[in-house]
């Protein structure tokens, strides 16, 4: 993302949050169901799908991480993160989480305070961007299919929107100016979903 100069300085900034572990009140609701072995909250009721970063796992495996992805996939909360990275599970399908309500719900909001969003990464990368007055970057990886375009466009939605908030009409013509995100494809990579 790049930072368009002549943008306010000092606008209030976002940091991540040291550890977190539950959902905020974002879209996905709070609910205490599911099994997974020793993942619960002390009490006796497995609570593995309120965590919302993978961090906050108390046993970190592979079958642990996808069995916590899977509870909160079956919940339609198709982002979690790890600590700053967003993983997001192409649901294939609508779901009603990017309409500008939401883009406002993440407006200013430390990354990890709500639940995990593309909105909330496009809010933090916009926001360093004007409080540090340097250009941002966010990477997108998957798989063939895995919605990366789609993640794409919902990133750039959000950040037109918040562009469009009156301070920082120069920012909506940076990232339209931007043109295509740049797509790039690793050399060598074994995957074979043409990563
Ligand atoms: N968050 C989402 N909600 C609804 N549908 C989605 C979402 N993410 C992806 N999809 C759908 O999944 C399909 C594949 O997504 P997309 O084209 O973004 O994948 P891709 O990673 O860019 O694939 P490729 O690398 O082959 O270009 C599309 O039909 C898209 O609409």
């Amino acid at each position: 993302m790049l930072y368009s100069p002549g943008q306010p300085r000092g606008h209030s900034g976002h940091g991540y949050p040291e550890s977190r572990g539950h959902s905020g009140p974002g879209h996905d609701q709070s609910i205490r169901e599911g099994a997974l072995g020793s993942e619960t909250d002390g009490g006796g009721v497995p609570s593995l799908e309120e965590y919302d970063d993978l961090c906050s796992l108390t046993t970190l495996t592979e079958d642990t991480i996808l069995a916590a992805l899977r509870l909160r996939f079956y919940k339609h909360n198709i982002y979690t993160y790890a600590r700053g990275i967003l993983v997001a599970i192409n649901p294939f399908k609508f779901l009603p989480i990017y309409n500008p309500k939401y883009v406002m719900m993440y407006n200013n909001q430390p990354l990890g305070k709500l639940s995990p969003h593309i909105f909330a990464v496009a809010d933090v990368a916009y926001h360093t961007m004007l409080k540090q007055q340097e250009n941002q970057c966010v990477v997108i990886s998957g798989e063939s299919g895995s919605g990366k375009t789609q993640s794409t466009n919902f990133l750039i939605h959000c950040l037109t929107a918040l562009s469009q908030k009156g301070y920082s009409s120069g920012v909506k013509r940076t990232i339209l100016g931007a043109g295509p995100v740049l797509e790039v494809r690793v050399r060598g990579c074994v995957c074979e979903g043409g990563c």
